[in-house]
Formats: C-alpha cells, sequence, structure tokens
C-alpha cells in the first residue's frame, strides 16, 4: 500500500514493526490455568467510555493473547490525538484511522482489538469487520452518566469538544446503528468493572449457545 500524505513511510513502518513485536512477544495466558485457548480475534466497538481500551487489555492479559488499541497505534503514528485533531482536522484523522483499520483486520494472526469510537464511521472498516470468519466483534455500551464520569467530561477526547454531555449522546446515536451493523454480541457495561466486562467476554466465547 503506498504511503499515505500525511503518515510519512518511516512512521508506518515503525507502527507495523511495534505490531510484529506485539506478537512476538505474547505473555503466558490466565487462561492456561483451565488449558483453554483463545482461538479468534475479538474486537471491541463502542462509545468513548464504554471501556473498549480498558477491557480489551484485560481479556488479553486473561487469554495470554496480544492486546492492540487502534487509538495506541494511531497516537505512534500522528502524536497526540487532541493535537492531531486541532491542528488537521477530524477528517484527516479519520483517513488514517480508516487505514490502520484496514492494516489491523488484514493481519491474519488471532488478537484482541479495542477500536477507537468512531472506527465504524468507515464503511470498509465495517465490511471488513464482518468479513472475518476467525473474527467475534462486542459491542460496548453504557449509560451516558456512567460514560461520561468514566471519560472524565472529556478532555483528552477531541470528538467530544464544546458541549461533551450533549455530543456524546448524539454520537452514541448516530452511531448505534452502525455498531448493530458490526456486532455479533452487544454488552451493557453500566455497573460493571473492565474486570467483570472481559470475564463476560472470555465466558461468551467459550460458551457460545449460552449468549
Ligand atoms: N467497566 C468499567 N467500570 C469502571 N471504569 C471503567 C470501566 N471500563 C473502563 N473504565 C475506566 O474508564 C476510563 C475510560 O475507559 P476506556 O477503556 O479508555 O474507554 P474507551 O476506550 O471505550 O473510550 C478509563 O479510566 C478506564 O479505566
Ligand atoms: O468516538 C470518537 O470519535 C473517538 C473516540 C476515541 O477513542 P475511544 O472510543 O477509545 O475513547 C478516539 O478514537 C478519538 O478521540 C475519537
Ligand atoms: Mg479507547
Amino acid at each position: 500500500m503506498s504511503a499515505d500524505p500525511v503518515i510519512p513511510d518511516t512512521a508506518w513502518q515503525a507502527m507495523t514493526s511495534r505490531v510484529e513485536a506485539a506478537f512476538a512477544q505474547r505473555r503466558v495466558p490466565i487462561a492456561r490455568l483451565w488449558r483453554w485457548r483463545l482461538r479468534r480475534t475479538l474486537v471491541l466497538v463502542g462509545p468513548m467510555g464504554a471501556g473498549k481500551s480498558a477491557v480489551g487489555r484485560a481479556v488479553a492479559r486473561m487469554c495470554g493473547c496480544v492486546h492492540l488499541d487502534s487509538d495506541a497505534l494511531l497516537t505512534s503514528l500522528l502524536g497526540p490525538i487532541p493535537a492531531y485533531f486541532a491542528e488537521h482536522g477530524e477528517s484527516a484523522f479519520r483517513a488514517a484511522e480508516a487505514r490502520v483499520m484496514a492494516y489491523l483486520t488484514a493481519l491474519p494472526q488471532t488478537y484482541v482489538l479495542s477500536c477507537g469510537g468512531g472506527v465504524v464511521l468507515d464503511e470498509d472498516t465495517r465490511a471488513a469487520m464482518r468479513r472475518r470468519a476467525d473474527t467475534t466483534v462486542f459491542h460496548l455500551d453504557v449509560a451516558e452518566a456512567e460514560a461520561l464520569r468514566r471519560v472524565r467530561g472529556g478532555a483528552s477526547r477531541p470528538a467530544l469538544q464544546g458541549d461533551p454531555r450533549g455530543t456524546w449522546k448524539r454520537l452514541r446515536d448516530e452511531r448505534g446503528p452502525l455498531y448493530a451493523e458490526v456486532a455479533d454480541v452487544s454488552i451493557d457495561t453500566t455497573g460493571l468493572t473492565a474486570e467483570a466486562v472481559a470475564w463476560r467476554i472470555v465466558d461468551t466465547i467459550r460458551h457460545p449457545r449460552r449468549k
């Protein structure tokens, strides 16, 4: 794939090297205790503050699989997301995000992927998520008040600038059908710890018919 003008080749190569290193340094899974191994890719989508990043980390720790976070990779490519939004605008961020998602959804390995809340805006990303038979997509949802508590008013989330409460609700409503389009399983995380959500995900994968 040729380099996007806003992403130097060297930065792209550094990012893909980070991903390859993550696969090379996989940790011993807690799940080994019960001799169970995750053989699927798990993708977490949902609104800001649903816990996609925290839950993804917890699931990967339990299963000893690689955890990737689209926002962490984008930060390594573009620098801090709020500064990038301010300097280049949201559409430049979305273009970079779609490119990172195309790369991630084409990886041959299995892993846990925490997505940024807006990845579903891109049609190709949604199609790539649905295409993979070895992937289960979880839609993590959360009640508005708890989401706003978790993101502490949205200071580090540029998409919430101005009116965090109104914007969070509008984005969640607008994107709700897109999350539903890609998700195999939906979990309301309100009142649950990130670890409890992670256990629920692992349980869903281990006992698919009990969903
Ligand atoms: N289920 C949860 N219960 C309480 N706090 C949570 C939960 N999930 C995440 N958090 C906390 O809320 C904040 C935002 O979570 P994060 O995982 O970054 O959300 P997202 O990636 O969906 O925007 C973090 O400080 C995280 O530790
Ligand atoms: O919903 C959005 O538009 C965004 C969500 C953020 O990720 P989280 O959902 O992990 O907070 C991050 O990608 C960016 O600030 C934009
Ligand atoms: Mg996140």
